[in-house]
């Protein structure tokens, strides 16, 4: 069988955790047997970041992704001139635009397999929005890259505890209500259930749904989306065989002796899918785009501006990326 394609890394803003993560992760390549990736531009980003962190890095510039496996026990391999000057801590307009044009060459890399997978380093999406930044996130960026439809690309996050989605995602809550549709909840379940086949190999997902109100509505006293919403569209679902439970009580639905039942939660916003995992897997947790023809996955926390350049950002959830990021590619290339 041929070696999958490296990785591709986009370092997210240079003044916020990434690249140091990146440069982290590639000192424990061996200890954590990570598949070989490269850097998407940010030589000197890197270079610095590691120094800051009191890290041996080497970086070893390559002109093509094929040269990245080979390169990639000398140093960490990179890609691409765009470079930027950066202050930890203090996102600027260079930054920005440096983070954009990292990660839209790895994105189009994934795009053209010359990489099997792109892992994306963190973002602050309204910092990005004031330099040229028109998606709502990166999940948005990597859907238009791939020609996917944004209803297709549906975020899950994932750790050794649990894998959760939210079927809104970046909205006020007080949108989520009108938001959520039979249309909503049925297409973006279907993308779940075949991604977890295609990506994770769970052949027959079992796949929990949240209610949206306190109880689940308890009978239609305390709000109606179960009864309107929520549940006719879990009743379609079950028609068509999809293993679908719920609505549930969102709050003990992650309780340790509830989580063995499902293979993954599916939530009604943000933070009812967030603070779980959040809370159980902070430093192991991965946000995966599920829906695409190209593998994505960020490891769960933001840019932590407040502690960047510190060295206290732990590097568990970009190793983590990084290592899912290959399985998902090595499962998608086994079927
Ligand atoms: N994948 C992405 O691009 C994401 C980007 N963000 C962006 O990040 C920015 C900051 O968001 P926040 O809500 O403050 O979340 P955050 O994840 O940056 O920080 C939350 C808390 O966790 C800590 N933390 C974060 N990463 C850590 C690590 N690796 N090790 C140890 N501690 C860590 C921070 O110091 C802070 O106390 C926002 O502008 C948001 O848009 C947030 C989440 C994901
Ligand atoms: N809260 C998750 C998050 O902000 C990640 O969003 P995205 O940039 O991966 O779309």
């Amino acid at each position: 069988m041929t070696r999958l394609a490296p990785i591709a890394v986009s370092l997210g803003d240079p003044a916020g955790v990434g690249p140091e993560l990146v440069a982290e992760a590639w000192t424990r390549r061996e200890s954590e047997r990570l598949l070989p990736f490269f850097a998407s531009g940010g030589a000197s980003v890197l270079a610095s970041a590691a120094e800051r962190r009191g890290l041996s890095l080497r970086v070893t510039a390559i002109a093509h992704p094929s040269e990245a496996a080979e390169a990639f026990s000398r140093g960490l391999p990179v890609l691409g001139g765009h470079d930027a000057e950066y202050r930890p801590g203090e996102p600027d307009e260079q930054g920005a635009r440096f983070a954009l044009a990292s990660l839209t060459q790895a994105a189009a890399l994934a795009v053209r397999h010359e990489a099997s997978a792109i892992v994306t380093g963190p973002i602050a999406k309204s910092h990005m929005a004031r330099h040229g930044f028109t998606q709502p996130g990166q999940t948005e960026f990597v859907a238009d890259a791939s020609g996917t439809s944004r209803k297709a690309a549906v975020m899950m996050l994932a750790g050794p505890s649990l894998r959760t989605v939210p079927l809104t995602v970046h909205t006020a809550l007080a949108d989520v209500p009108s938001l959520l549709s039979i249309d909503l909840i049925v297409s973006r379940i279907r993308v779940v259930a075949a991604s977890l086949r295609r990506d994770f190999g769970v052949e027959q997902p079992r796949i929990a749904v949240t209610g949206l109100n306190p109880h689940a509505g308890e009978d239609g006293r305390m709000g109606t989306e179960e009864q309107r919403v929520i549940g006719p569209a879990l009743d379609l679902l079950r028609q068509d065989g999809f293993a679908v439970s719920g609505p549930h009580p969102a709050d003990a639905l992650f309780a340790a002796h509830e989580r063995g039942r499902y293979d993954v939660a599916v939530c009604m916003y943000h933070d009812q899918a967030l603070i779980p995992i959040k809370t159980l897997d902070f430093d192991q947790g991965v946000n995966v785009t599920l829906g695409l023809p190209i593998v994505r996955t960020s490891p769960d926390h933001g840019t932590a501006f407040g502690i960047a350049g510190t060295g206290q950002a732990s590097a568990g959830a970009t190793i983590a990326a990084l290592r899912m990021a290959g399985e998902c590619a090595s499962y998608r290339r086994e079927r």
